[in-house]
């Protein structure tokens, strides 16, 4: 059994997978790190792997004190992967990025694959169908463009996010969730639009936190799927073990 944990920049996600499978999710802040942890190995007895990827805050150290019971293992830019990496700065790439692109390789093999992440950013990641990631981009995710709109004015409130009433914003509220909302709507159907110029043959996968709020107001075909990272630690993981 193996127990994926991601750390993102505003919770942390965790998954036990037997072989293929995943069998249970759990989505807490970083603070309960070691009582969740402890919980899903009390609840587990047969975890013998634990897989991290961190883009967020949390130390190595955390992670350390199970060592005693569990195979420990950080995924970094040294691991081996199943696709050339392109980006001129490899060792910057978010390892968020670089595992959901060797889980895209590894699930959609030799295809065009194009890798949104609605998270706390919203990160796009290509990887071409001769296994060459060329890279993407990044922008603000959803929650964040309503912190920034609040934070760096002096007259914005701060909304939860919510389906626009109006395109038309006829209020302060509706201007700012049609801005917000359907400017990412737009942003990512641009994207996708761009990069359909370029690649007449791709697949989508959307994953992170907004994935159901943005997957039912986008009208391409995509796989949505918010375990995605998730799946790609344990695949990536299955790849390592195969590979090292
Ligand atoms: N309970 C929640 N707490 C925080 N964000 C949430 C929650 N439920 C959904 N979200 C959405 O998830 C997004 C963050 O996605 P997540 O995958 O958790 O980010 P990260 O991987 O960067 O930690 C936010 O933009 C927010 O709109
Ligand atoms: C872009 C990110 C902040 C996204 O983080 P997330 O939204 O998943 O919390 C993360 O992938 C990161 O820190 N990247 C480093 C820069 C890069 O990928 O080029
Ligand atoms: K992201």
């Amino acid at each position: 059994m193996v127990l994926a944990i991601d750390v993102g920049n505003t919770r942390i996600k965790a998954a036990v997978f037997e072989e293929d499978t995943l069998l249970e999710v759990f989505v807490f802040q970083p603070e309960l790190l070691q009582k969740e942890i402890e919980k899903i190995l009390k609840k587990n007895k047969n975890m013998a792997h634990l897989v991290v990827a961190s883009v967020g805050k949390i130390d190595k150290k955390a992670f350390l004190e199970w060592e005693n019971r569990l195979i420990v293992h950080f995924f970094s830019h040294q691991d081996v992967l199943p696709f050339q990496n392109l980006y001129a700065t490899p060792t910057t790439l978010g390892v968020d990025r670089m595992v959901l692109a060797a889980g895209a390789t590894l699930l959609y093999p030799k295809k065009n694959r194009l890798i949104i992440d609605a998270g706390t950013c919203v990160t796009y990641d290509f990887v071409d169908a001769d296994d060459q990631y060329r890279g993407g981009a990044i922008s603000p995710g959803l929650r964040l463009r309503y912190e920034s709109l609040h934070n760096f004015t002096a007259k914005l409130p701060l909304l939860v996010v919510e389906k626009p009433s109006h395109f038309i914003g006829n209020s302060t509220h509706q201007s700012i969730h049609s801005g917000i909302v359907n400017g990412l709507v737009y942003e990512i159907a641009g994207f996708i639009d761009e990069y359909a110029q370029s690649f007449s043959n791709f697949i989508i996968i959307l994953t992170g936190g907004d994935t159901d709020f943005l997957a039912k107001r986008l009208k391409n075909t995509i796989f949505a799927n918010s375990n995605f990272l998730l799946e790609s630690l344990n695949q990536l993981y299955l790849y390592k073990l195969n590979n090292d």
